[in-house]
């Protein structure tokens, strides 16, 4: 059942579908009028040559056919309309929804568009019709009823046959187009590798190896999809022949039971063509059971996420004011699901105007996490973050945003240019603020070299290298004169010389009031922090006194194990 969250596009999806259900209704039962009127027309033009009827019956043919096609094309629009409409809201609540609760928005973000994708295809593919046609199949089975009840067991047994063999055929099909698709992508997997690493392909000699096992892949491929094919030619053939046999077992039943009747004729007719209908949906539904599945799972996850949003501790409201970017993390415990451990245990950490915090340390002790936590994507299970005072849990995320700079550990960029790109996708942008920024982050030069500067259009034709990109998203955390940054590797994709540029950006960072946070293995930028604290079985902990051991001339060998204390607050 739907919850709360989506309970509204859920009453509005079943609204379309009622509407288009009546339609379908509508358009099944035109065959039928056709039929019978081509039966009038032998009745009665055929023995009397009259042509007032046969004008008549003509008229009465043509309204019926373009309606048909009529209510057709309004039904497929209607579909269409409704899951453009869904799209657009879902797109509009879900995308804001994860990005602001995710640990890993980009992640986030990307699974629910592939679900809205997935919810589309559902509403306005041939699931939905196959549904539509399905649900008019009780509707078409009293009308047969009328003749006679055992057109509609017939039918019912028809359908049942054609269910049955649909699934087979699907299942035959589908596990042949599986081992064709796997063999085709190992072979595009096996290009890119040889194109990712042409160099040692071709000094080792390994080529002929890999066109042999490219070979073996493409004609496992060809294999695989001739025998989908000639399943599916199969499968049509079992079902046309089915088809013929249900339209010769409903003459049948025609002659058994309304043998000598007025209405053996107009039976007769009801019976093929209405079988014809009811069996229709059942040979089709065989290709639609995954999809619906998919469909069902991805509205569920949205569903989650949306109820999530509704019912969060994320759920954010206010804008604070933000004089200072005095920082406060007080006792934040995160703990994964599934995980054994806590990966941030009671982390205390104070930071006044300016002060600079590197976070050094091996990897995977949760150094980013600790980021994420202060920027409030990552909620965290015990625990809270102030910044001048306000907790940043109850912060409107738009407003925090704009006291806070951050650069992830992958800087990847949307498409936008170079300018709107740093001023975080803002159109008109403030171009002032942006050379400050890009000044700032030491990558002026670089995008002054680029094919059209600022306007540069980053994405499509124009790669950038990582090193550029880390440059761009420097200038984009440092933009509009936050208060608070932090910066997950920010010298990982660059020189020495781009070392250097981080390290000033830092102090002159700090010596503007802004406080920085950043993660480092280089031991060079380690410098630039006032202090150096390190995540210890998730514990933070001042890494002085252990840097100062490693570091000294005559190191003993075994290290003293950390103190499994809190460690003291930063001195703002
Ligand atoms: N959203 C998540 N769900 C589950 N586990 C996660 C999630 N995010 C991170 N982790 C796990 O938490 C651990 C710490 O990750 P994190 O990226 O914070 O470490 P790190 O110290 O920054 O590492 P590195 O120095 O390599 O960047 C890793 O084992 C990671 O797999």
């Amino acid at each position: 059942m739907a919850s709360s969250a989506m309970a509204g596009l859920s009453a509005e999806m079943a609204r379309t579908a009622r509407a288009a259900a009546w339609l379908g209704l509508a358009g099944a039962l035109g065959p039928f009028a056709l039929v019978m009127l081509t039966v009038q027309f032998y009745a009665l033009v055929v023995p009397t040559g009259s042509l007032s009827t046969a004008a008549g019956l003509s008229a009465g043919f043509a309204v019926v056919a373009v309606a048909v096609v009529g209510l057709g094309q309004i039904r497929e629009r209607l579909l269409l309309a409704g899951s453009e409409r869904l799209v657009r809201r879902l797109t509009a609540r879900a995308l804001p929804a994860a990005t602001a609760r995710a640990a890993l928005p980009a992640m986030a973000t990307d699974q629910a568009l592939r679900d809205i994708e997935t919810v589309r295809r559902g509403v306005a593919g041939p699931l939905s019709a196959v549904a539509l046609d399905a649900a008019l199949v009780p509707a078409l089975l009293a009308l047969l009823a009328v003749f006679h009840w055992a057109f509609a067991l017939f039918a019912v047994v028809a359908a049942a046959l054609a269910l049955l063999l649909g699934l087979a055929a699907e299942r035959a099909t589908r596990a042949a187009l599986v081992d064709a698709n796997n063999a085709s992508a190992q072979g595009a997997r096996l290009v890119a590798d040889a194109a990712r690493c042409a160099e040692a392909v071709e000094a080792m000699g390994m080529l002929p190896a890999l066109v042999s096992r490219w070979a073996g892949a493409m004609a496992r491929g060809a294999t695989g999809l001739r025998r989908a094919q000639g399943t599916a030619r199969l499968a049509q053939s079992a079902t046309a022949t089915l088809y013929g046999v249900a339209q010769g077992g409903a003459i049948t039943v025609g002659v058994i039971v309304l043998a000598g009747g007025s209405t053996i004729g107009y039976g007769i007719l009801a019976g093929m063509l209405l079988t014809a209908r009811v069996m229709d949906p059942f040979s089709r539904i065989g290709g639609q059971f995954e999809d619906a599945a998919a469909a069902r799972a991805a509205w569920r996850r949205l569903d989650l996420l949306l109820t999530a949003d509704e019912t969060g501790p994320a759920a954010a409201t206010r804008a604070f004011p933000c004089p200072d970017g005095r920082l406060l993390v007080e006792r934040v415990t995160l703990v994964f699901p599934g995980a054994a451990r806590p990966l941030l245990r009671d982390v205390n950490l104070v930071m006044g105007p300016g002060d600079v915090v590197a976070l050094a340390g091996p990897p995977g002790t949760g150094k980013s996490s600790l980021l994420r936590v202060v920027l409030g994507i990552q909620p965290c299970n015990a625990g809270e973050v102030f910044l001048d005072g306000h907790a940043t849990a109850q912060w409107d995320r738009a407003d925090l945003a704009r006291h806070m700079g951050y650069l992830p550990q992958e800087p990847l960029l949307p498409e936008a240019t170079v300018a709107e790109s740093i001023a975080r996708l803002d159109t008109a942008p403030d171009m002032a603020a942006v050379i400050a920024a890009a000044r700032l982050a030491g990558a002026i030069d670089m995008i002054v070299g680029l094919p059209n500067g600022f306007a540069t259009r980053i994405g499509g034709r124009m790669a950038l290298s990582m090193g550029q990109r880390q440059r761009i998203a420097l200038a984009r955390a440092v933009y509009g004169t936050p208060r608070l940054v932090l910066l997950d590797e920010p010298a990982a994709y660059l020189d020495a010389e781009g070392e250097a540029a981080v390290m000033a950006m830092i102090l002159a960072l700090s010596a503007a009031g802004t406080g920085v946070i950043f993660t480092s293995h280089r031991e060079g930028l380690l410098r630039a922090a006032a202090r150096v604290m390190t995540l210890h079985e998730g514990r933070l902990e001042d890494a002085g006194e252990r840097r100062r051991l490693l570091s000294a001339p005559r190191a003993p060998r075994t290290l003293p194990q950390p103190a499994r204390r809190l460690p003291a607050p930063v001195a703002a």
